[in-house]
């Protein structure tokens, strides 16, 4: 079944992947695309609306982002965000200016609603604005539908053409009912019956997915966390023995991971698994080197060299299945015009020639709650889907300078006594993630009267929905106690214990 589809045009916002999955909640699918797409193709994808995102440039200036005016021919009906209502004004010859001391606006701010679809049924009147720049006079055939006390176009329609503009940024989730300034788009301008949902998700990709395997083979790479182990009940329902399941044990697993992960895949589902031993090879190839991105580099293409030899024994595999969700790939700055945070080893650290046919990535939209609701919805065990998450290059990006297996070894100690006391004070599911890590930090200290000095252990444990902002975990300081007490007097070659209080941004959950 095709589905309504409504697209978000990028110009370069924070916030676009917010507005994709708000129209996901409000069970429409999304989908992004750069504004630079050619006209035709969206077109082409008949879409039930279209939302401009906000960004960072000045619609009134030569080079920035635009697109063409026939967009507004086609007949979907449109809302600009921020800089896309000032987009709209622009191009349609309103005017755009840069906003004195008075217009600008950033935060919370009190707004006067009109009387307009958009608005139907709000009891609040408060937004979240980001602007430096305001519209200061309306397109020919546009009225004022929202002001402030210092924008006096903070919203603006024109009813006949189906056009909407908002300056303040209803996505987020400070923006009070701004999900329902987003529902009254969909529903009573766009007029959606809303017929996507997580089982139509399911039940289009396994279809999609049969229809691009047909009969030929594929080798997905399980990790036994939670994006993977949906990727592969996925691809399962689709192509049954087909699919054979990897998983790489590189030595930068946590304490006893690898056996534990063999045994539930083995027990539980009834997928082809082989799981390979290759801690060698990693730390051989890890020897030495220090810089987070060239050891993320040098693991990506690891895992793929691994993946290729496996698919050489099996007679050769025609796709190879990842679990990579959105997250994976944005802060890889692989998004339109988006900076490279880090690149994730499953995106940004996959080499360059790989031996497969095609890569297939049926998360690559979704965020990580996304898929957690997915994989409930097709029976995977609860304490699979709550773990929390372990990326791919597992220890390699926690020991922290030049990888060691003694370095590896005492951080699978810590760790593991970190997550028996989370678990005993029952916070584990309230952590969206917790970890240690190994700085490259010895200290002094003393035990038993006699002087120590051994390595620095950092603990860290984050809130979040999505892993795209996080805020450090107000963790009890009795847990704290008990936690540092162990690792300093449980594991061999540690000494000392931090507790990291930063949130992200401006920090990242990982330190590497
Ligand atoms: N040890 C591994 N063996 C095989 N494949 C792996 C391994 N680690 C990661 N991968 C591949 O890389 C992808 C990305 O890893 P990532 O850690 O983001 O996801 P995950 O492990 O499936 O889920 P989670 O985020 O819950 O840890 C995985 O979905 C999987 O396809
Ligand atoms: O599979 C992965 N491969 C990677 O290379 C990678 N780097 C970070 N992460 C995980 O992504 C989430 C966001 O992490 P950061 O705030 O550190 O960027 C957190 O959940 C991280 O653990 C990775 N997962
Ligand atoms: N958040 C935005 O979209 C900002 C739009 C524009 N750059 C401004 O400052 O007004
Ligand atoms: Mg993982």
């Amino acid at each position: 079944m095709k589905h309504e589809l409504v697209l978000v045009i990028d110009f370069g916002g924070q916030y676009n992947q917010l507005i994709a999955r708000r129209v996901r909640e409000n069970n429409v699918y999304c989908e992004i695309l750069p504004c630079t797409t050619d006209i035709e193709k969206i077109k082409a994808k008949n879409p039930s609306g279209i939302i401009f995102t906000g960004g960072p440039n000045s619609a009134y200036l030569p080079d920035s982002p635009t697109i063409s005016k026939e967009i507004f021919e086609i007949g979907a009906p449109i809302l600009g965000i921020c800089y896309g209502d000032q987009l709209i004004a622009h191009l349609l010859g309103g005017k755009v200016e840069k906003g004195g001391k008075q217009q600008k606006e950033y935060g919370k701010t009190e707004i006067t609603y009109g009387e307009s679809a958009l608005f139907e049924g709000l009891t609040t009147n408060s937004v979240w604005m980001s602007h430096t720049d305001y519209i200061s006079e309306l397109p020919e055939g546009f009225e004022i539908i929202a002001h402030t006390a210092d924008c006096p176009i903070a919203a603006m329609q024109n009813v006949e053409k189906n056009i909407y503009g908002v300056q303040f940024h209803p996505e987020v989730e400070h923006c009070l009912e701004g999900d329902k300034i987003l529902r009254n788009f969909l529903y009573n301008v766009c007029k959606v019956k809303g017929d996507w949902t997580t089982d139509s998700f399911i039940e289009d990709k396994i279809r999609e997915i049969k229809e691009k395997v047909g009969d030929r083979k594929a080798l997905c790479g399980l990790s036994g966390g939670v994006d993977s182990s949906v990727a592969a009940v996925l691809m399962h329902r689709a192509i049954g023995d087909n699919l054979t399941c990897i998983f790489v044990d590189h030595g930068l697993l946590r304490k006893n991971e690898g056996d534990d992960v063999e045994r539930i895949f083995k027990e539980r589902f009834d997928m082809n698994l082989i799981r390979v031993n290759a801690e060698d090879r990693f730390l051989s190839k890890l020897k030495g080197v220090t810089e987070p991105e060239q050891k993320r580099k040098i693991i990506g293409e690891e895992f793929i060299r691994v993946f290729e030899a496996e698919s050489e024994k099996l007679g050769k595999m025609d796709f190879l299945v990842q679990g990579t969700i959105y997250p994976d790939v944005i802060e890889s700055g692989h998004g339109n015009g988006a900076a490279t945070i880090k690149s994730h080893h499953n995106v940004g650290g996959l080499p360059e020639d790989v031996d497969f046919q095609e890569i297939i990535e049926p998360l690559r939209e979704l965020f990580k709650d996304e898929v957690r609701k997915i994989g409930l919805e097709l029976g995977i065990d609860e304490d699979l889907i709550f773990r929390h998450p372990f990326p791919g290059p597992g220890l390699g990006i926690r020991v922290i300078g030049e990888v060691t297996k003694e370095k590896c070894d005492i951080l699978r100690e810590a760790d593991a006594i970190y997550m028996e006391e989370l678990k005993r004070a029952g916070l584990y599911r309230d952590i969206w993630q917790a970890f240690a890590t190994l700085p490259d930090v010895k200290t002094v200290g003393v035990m038993g009267d006699e002087r120590t000095y051994a390595y620095l252990v950092g603990i860290r444990a984050v809130a979040s929905s999505d892993g795209m902002t996080s805020d450090w975990y107000k963790m009890p300081y009795d847990v704290l106690e008990r936690i540092s007490n162990r690792i300093v007097n449980e594991v061999d070659g540690a000494n000392r214990v931090v507790y990291d209080i930063t949130s992200k941004p401006p920090g990242t959950i990982e330190w590497e």
